[in-house]
């Protein structure tokens, strides 16, 4: 049994890469590419001599070409009839002379297919060789006045075009301009390269008129009719050729044309240090060039650019705003008469107990304006906090929550619902900047704050999220924001889903994008779970999907799913490693509560697992509840879920169970809801979106060319033993002793008993039954009768366990 499992195991792991579908690629062995390669080469050489022909017969073809094909006609050109109808048609009808590249590219077509070198390289050969025929081409034809072979009929229409437009000289400087725009792309030439050609020019020069001096001075200094003028030359070079050190009485003697002279001599030297820099400059851009090409990441990035996750679903389109509904009542209104009533009632309830403000303000929100005030000098902010149910009776309204003081700010808060409140479209904060241009990982627009902005927070950096809120008060619509909004920012190779639905109608209407946007396991029918038993094993699941995810991070040498995925889109993981681009992972749960009701520990345990560590790979989790009492958010599911979000609560000890403090007891409902991070409650009204509104766009999606199928999660083989009586002592389960003695004590062999008892899940409870058969504490199985129980009391149990043992 034991092996069986292992055995089991090992296939889950196996399993995986069934997820990954395969791309289609087109191949051709080698034998079929020297074929191929051949025949090109062949029919590039065919087109070369049918051209060359054509230069020298073309004009004799003329008269029989329009009677193509005809097999008794005579052709003067090399290739024949095809000879000449091709030539006709790419030299003449088309680019002229510059046609012949083409055959030229044939050829090396050929010679790249056969021996087999990177096609990427050839792409730029054909893409540069057909841009060289266009310009050429369009310049041959600036130069004739009518059709002819030099620029064809396509160099000589151009170059009309261009010159009605913008006339003859403006046509020479667009190709000077095509010329440059080559010369820097191709042989990436920059300014500083001219710079450098010019200095070398200008050097070359400076050396040459030097030469002609050196050449010109003997016969100065030898020759026998010296003017005045050489002698002094001359004396001026003897000077320091007889004697190294100068004196003064040397320099003071000479002439001033003379000295004038000397000055000539002397400026050589400094000219040409000057040259010398502009041969360093070259050096160096060499030296750049060679050191580019050596990584073999920047290599295959150079030639294929990075790794694109969305390529499968290159034309998926997002869902366009449209989808989502405008309303009418969306803008804030402000009631003068509203705020103003309510300002003197604040003050009025302050100075019944004698609390003196020095100043008020307001700030109106979508749902709740807040009024800042600042109490008087020495008035104790706790007697302010106790006067809550004084001043929601004076205002006659619920939802009053006082804030003192608000956090960061010298003042104390109280929020009073508005008489009118306005929806908070979800379109509106999907459409807002905020959420357009963030730049977060998995960006969720929740709604609108109170001083109405829009409030976009990053689950992956939550990492996980818990939510609560009695029935009614807009969890379904808050989960439904959640994805409408990752639906808008995240294409479905970045991101998927795990949506849990004990509730079964909630998040149904998500099955459309199943093969878009879900995760299911390999063998389950439906991608969203309804059935709280299939729960735990896609619990597990995510547990070993969460390990392999590990051990991919721990084989790159990086530290989170950020870092992988960068890693792996530069192209420097290599997917025959077992290597993927990792989608995020967000497990949505919609009922917990009644999950832990059914399922207790085996629940809470993977939960728990994945909430310590998964927010380092990308498994994210939103977890919703009706009931937020102890029982269902234990400790441990607490300490690892710090974001949470309240809807209103019917109860103070529900909202302190939720967000550790009371308020959420305070709120209207209809989306009303308070956030927190850790720290502070931030009050917001949360985005509405309509079921219609939900159809529409997972119908838009799922309408869509789709994965193959949904995201395929590990493969997890659950506790289920089936009812094998052969069970071995060793593989009994942890809790068979206590399920022995729970079932003796009540003398009640149901397996329904033991789920209640130890709060397990159906599949474990039944295999501790098949267990207490096989070791004869209970009799076999009787239809909808509970079972017998064959032990009459817990000391004849010890004895009976106790006897196994020996
Ligand atoms: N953000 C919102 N803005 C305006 N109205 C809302 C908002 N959220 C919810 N409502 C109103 O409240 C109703 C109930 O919301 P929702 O179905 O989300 O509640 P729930 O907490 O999920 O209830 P249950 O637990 O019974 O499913 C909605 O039909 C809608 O009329």
């Amino acid at each position: 049994m034991a092996k069986k499992t292992t055995k089991k195991k090992t296939t889950t792991k196996k399993a995986k890469p069934k997820a990954k579908p395969k791309k289609l690629s087109f191949k051709l062995s080698s034998q079929q590419k020297l074929i191929f390669g051949s025949l090109l080469i062949i029919l590039g050489v065919l087109l070369f001599i049918s051209f060359l022909s054509f230069v020298f017969t073309g004009k004799e073809d003329q008269s029989v070409l329009s009677t193509f094909p005809e097999r008794s006609e005579e052709y003067k050109n090399w290739a024949s009839q095809l000879g000449a109808w091709v030539s006709e048609l790419f030299i003449t009808k088309g680019f002229g002379i510059p046609s012949f590249i083409f055959s030229g590219l044939l050829f090396l077509s050929g010679v790249y297919v056969t021996l087999n070198l990177k096609k990427a390289k050839l792409r730029k050969h054909w893409i540069w060789g057909t841009l060289i025929v266009i310009w050429l081409s369009i310049l041959f034809g600036f130069f004739t006045h009518k059709y002819d072979l030099l620029g064809g009929t396509i160099g000589y229409e151009m170059n009309h075009f261009f010159q009605d437009y913008i006339g003859k000289i403006g046509t020479a400087l667009l190709l000077l301009f095509g010329l440059i725009a080559y010369l820097a792309i191709r042989f990436k030439l920059t300014g500083d390269t001219f710079v450098t050609i010019f200095n070398r020019a200008k050097s070359n020069i400076k050396d040459d008129l030097k030469s002609e001096t050196s050449e010109t001075e003997p016969t100065v200094v030898f020759d026998n009719s010296l003017t005045e003028e050489a002698e002094a030359i001359k004396s001026a070079f003897e000077i320091p050729l007889d004697q190294p050190e100068p004196t003064i009485s040397n320099h003071s003697k000479p002439d001033t044309k003379v000295e004038n002279l000397k000055m000539e001599v002397a400026e050589k030297p400094i000219e040409e240090t000057v040259e010398e820099p502009a041969l360093k400059i070259e050096v160096e851009t060499v030296e750049e060039e060679k050191s580019e090409s050596d990584n073999l990441s920047d290599k295959l990035v150079e030639d294929f650019g990075q790794f694109d996750p969305t390529l499968e679903l290159s034309k998926y389109q997002f869902p366009p705003l449209d989808l989502l509904k405008k309303y009418d009542n969306e803008g804030i209104s402000i009631d003068q008469e509203e705020l103003e009533e309510n300002k003197n009632r604040i003050v009025e309830t302050l100075s019944n107990y004698k609390i003196g403000i020095s100043s008020i303000k307001a700030t109106i929100g979508p749902t709740v304006t807040l009024y800042e005030i600042v109490p008087e000098a020495g008035i104790r902010i706790s007697k302010i906090k106790n006067l809550e149910d004084d001043i929601a009776l004076s205002l006659a309204a619920l939802g009053i929550r006082i804030i003192a003081p608000i956090p960061g700010k010298g003042t104390i808060g109280i929020e009073v619902p508005n008489k009118n409140s306005t929806i908070v479209s979800m379109r509106s904060v999907i459409a807002s900047q905020k959420f357009q241009k963030s730049e977060m990982q998995l960006p969720i627009a929740f709604g609108k704050t109170i001083s109405n902005e829009t409030f976009v927070v990053d689950l992956a950096k939550m990492p996980h999220m818990l939510m609560a809120g009695a029935t009614g008060q807009g969890k379904s619509v808050g989960l439904n924001a959640v994805l409408t909004s990752l639906l808008y920012k995240k294409h479905p190779a970045e991101v998927k889903f795990v949506l849990v639905d004990p509730k079964k109608v909630e998040l149904t209407l998500f099955n459309k994008i199943e093969r878009h946007y879900l995760a299911k396991l390999p063998d389950s029918e439906d991608a969203i779970i309804t059935d709280n038993t299939k729960v735990i094993n896609t619990l597990n699941s995510l547990c070993i999907e969460m390990d392999n995810r590990y051990e991919m991070l721990k084989n790159a040498f990086c530290r989170n799913i950020a870092e992988y995925n960068a890693k792996f889109k530069a192209r420097k993981l290599n997917p025959n490693d077992g290597h993927a681009f990792l989608p995020y992972i967000v497990l949505v749960v919609d009922e917990f509560a009644d999950l832990i009701m059914t399922a207790g520990k085996e629940v809470e345990t993977p939960i728990a697992r994945l909430a310590q560590l998964a927010r380092a790979i990308g498994i994210h989790l939103i977890i919703a509840t009706q009931r937020p009492s102890v029982n269902v958010i234990t400790g441990i599911i607490k300490a690892n879920f710090p974001a949470r979000i309240a809807f209103r609560v019917t109860s103070k000890i529900d909202s302190r169970t939720i967000l550790d403090g009371s308020g959420a007891d305070q709120l209207i409902g209809r989306g009303d809801m308070l956030y927190t991070q850790g720290n502070d409650l931030i009050r917001i009204q949360c985005a509405f979106v309509d079921t219609p509104e939900v159809e529409k766009i997972t119908e838009f999606i799922g309408s869509q060319k789709a994965y193959p199928d949904a995201h395929l999660l590990p493969e997890y083989v659950g506790e289920e033993g089936g009812t094998n009586l052969d069970i071995d002592i060793s593989d009994r389960d942890k809790l068979f002793r206590d399920a022995a003695e729970i079932i003796v004590t009540a003398q009640q062999g149901s397996a329904s008993l033991l789920q209640r008892k130890l709060k397990l899940g159906y599949n474990r409870a039944g295999r501790i039954i098949d267990q207490l058969e096989a070791a004869g504490i209970v009799g076999s199985f009787e239809g909808s009768k509970a079972r017998q129980v064959l032990v009459p009391d817990l000391v004849a149990l010890n004895q009976l366990l106790d006897n196994e043992k020996q």
